[in-house]
């Protein structure tokens, strides 16, 4: 375990971006109870802040300021809605180095990566604040001679979140930019393990100009009370989530007795398909990159390597040379590719998945082992000889394992590639045009990168299919979650 306990705040060029408070109704609030729960660097193991943890009745509190803070919100004008919006993303890109900090304190992967999420999280602000312009009506031709219909969409009402830990930032940003943008107000009771990312957010909104109530981060231990209160509080119009397929079942099970519109962006089991016409040094660039992204704690990362049997040899060998050259270790210190895992259980997960691809007849190709640095550290891990009836097949690894799979035709990998309950992302590199066409077509996921590796922007919809989720995020489809559509008929 590295032993520099450096205190983040100093680290800082803004120490107040550190927030251990709750920011409830435009307040920031330790909890009634005076209880806290500690946030830990997952690189170091000491605790870095300690952050208010609030009850079901104080987040009920943050839902009656939401809901009265909404009609007044609702009623500015889209450009001025907008222009808050510009400001905050304006905020988070001149504080983006302290928000980095943050993140990787909090969450573990490399400054790189977090400067790249700061980014990532702040063009959804940008977007939506240019989409929240553009919410436009409809009239449509009468059906008698004295009807004028009108369609109009207008905001949901209170939105409340629940995200993960391992897009802290992110994951946020991807949904109270469009409920913001159209006038929705919004609470989020962001992961126990990474809250300090949601209160730099929070507190650059309140800069930003984001009134009273309209915007609550709402930190506390007890996940399912925080999700039974969006569930049930009637006043709550919208629940979004991003986490784990498990998860979501269970929220859109409570949700079902409001008939709650839900998002839910859900756990995923991406194949990554190596054809024999690949650029290969392509293939691994774009291997390495959705693999080992966060540590491979990404929900669209590769979690299942097809190679085709004629380039099989040659992309297992330039693809473990990419691998022992990434360089393990604090995600603050400089030159680090791979941070620890979030928690000792998920590098339990990594070892389990290992261990069964080994007892049912896969072999080390690098790695396989957690890292000499102990604490929840792990090597990157390449295994050949990988099968469907492997638990990677079927369970997101979640962490720096790449098990590679031998396909022989197209027919053979799609059919492979499919046989899953998830359906959020995939990828094949190949040249050929017919096949690309063919292959695209085939996969049943929601996205699909072709020849790229990387496939996450604002302006395009990001979902699954199947048990991956419902509804997209980003690009102009992800403002319709947060709008009702009315539909006028007016008798002249
Ligand atoms: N499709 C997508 O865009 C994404 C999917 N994921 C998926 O999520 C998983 C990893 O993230 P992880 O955070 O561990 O996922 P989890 O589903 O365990 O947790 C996600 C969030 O849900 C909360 N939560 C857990 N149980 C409940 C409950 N019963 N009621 C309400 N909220 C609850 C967690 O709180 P706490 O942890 O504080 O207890 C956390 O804030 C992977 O499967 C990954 O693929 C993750 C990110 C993006
Ligand atoms: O949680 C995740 O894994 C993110 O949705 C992945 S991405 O949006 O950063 O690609």
């Amino acid at each position: 375990m590295l032993d520099d306990t450096t205190d983040i705040r100093s680290m800082l060029k803004t120490p107040s971006l550190l927030r251990e408070d709750a920011y409830l109704a435009g307040n920031w609030v330790q909890a009634g109870s005076g209880k806290t729960f500690g946030v830990a660097n997952p690189a170091r193991g000491d605790i870095i802040a300690n952050v208010a943890d609030l009850s079901r009745e104080e987040i009920a509190q943050a839902i009656d300021a939401a809901h009265a803070a909404q009609p007044a919100w609702a009623a500015k004008t889209a450009k001025e809605r907008a222009q808050i919006l510009r400001r905050w993303y304006d905020l988070m890109m001149e504080h983006q180095e302290d928000l980095a900090i943050l993140m990787t304190a909090e969450q573990g992967k490399p400054l790189t990566e977090s400067r790249g999420e700061v980014a990532y999280g702040a063009a959804f602000v940008e977007w939506f604040g240019e989409e929240a312009k553009r919410v436009y009506g409809e009239t449509i031709p009468g059906h008698q001679p004295d009807k004028r219909l009108t369609v109009i969409r207008q905001p949901i009402g209170v939105a409340a979140a629940i995200t993960p830990w391992n897009f802290p930032n992110a994951m946020i940003a991807r949904k109270v930019a469009p409920a913001l943008a159209v006038g929705c107000s919004f609470v989020v009771r962001p992961a126990s393990l990474t809250p300090l990312s949601a209160l730099a957010m929070a507190a650059l909104a309140e800069e930003a100009g984001v009134p009273k109530g309209v915007f609550s981060v709402l930190p506390s231990t007890s996940s399912s009370e925080a999700g039974k209160e969006f569930c049930e509080n009637p006043k709550v119009r919208k629940l979004t989530f991003t986490g784990s397929t498990e998860v979501g079942r269970i929220l859109l099970k409570q949700a079902a007795d409001q008939v709650m519109k839900c998002s839910m962006e859900l756990g995923g089991n991406a194949p990554f398909i190596v054809f024999d016409d690949a650029d290969l040094d392509a293939a691994v660039e774009g291997a390495i990159a959705c693999k080992f992204r966060n540590n491979g704690q990404t929900c669209v990362c590769a979690n299942r390597i097809y190679v085709q049997d004629g380039v099989y040899d040659a992309f297992a060998e330039k693809l473990k040379k990419a691998v022992e050259n990434m360089k393990v270790g604090d995600g603050l210190a400089d030159g680090t590719d791979l941070g620890p895992l979030i928690e000792p259980d998920a590098l339990e997960k990594v070892q389990e998945h290992l261990d069964d691809a080994l007892s049912k007849g896969a072999t080390v190709l690098t790695g396989g082992k957690p890292h000499p640095l102990g604490g929840q550290f792990f090597q990157p891990t390449i295994v050949t000889g990988a099968t469907q009836d492997m638990k990677v097949s079927t369970e997101e690894t979640f962490g720096p394992f790449a098990p590679l799979f031998r396909f022989k035709d197209e027919d053979e990998v799609i059919a492979l590639a499919n046989d899953t309950i998830f359906g959020l992302a995939s990828y094949f590199f190949a040249k050929d045009l017919s096949r690309v066409t063919k292959v695209a077509e085939a996969l049943e996921y929601g996205i699909v990168g072709v020849n790229t590796g990387i496939i996450s922007t604002e302006v395009a919809p990001f979902g699954g299919v199947k048990q991956s989720g419902l509804g997209r995020e980003g690009s102009k489809f992800g403002i319709e979650d947060y709008v009702e559509m009315k539909y006028i008929c007016t008798s002249v």
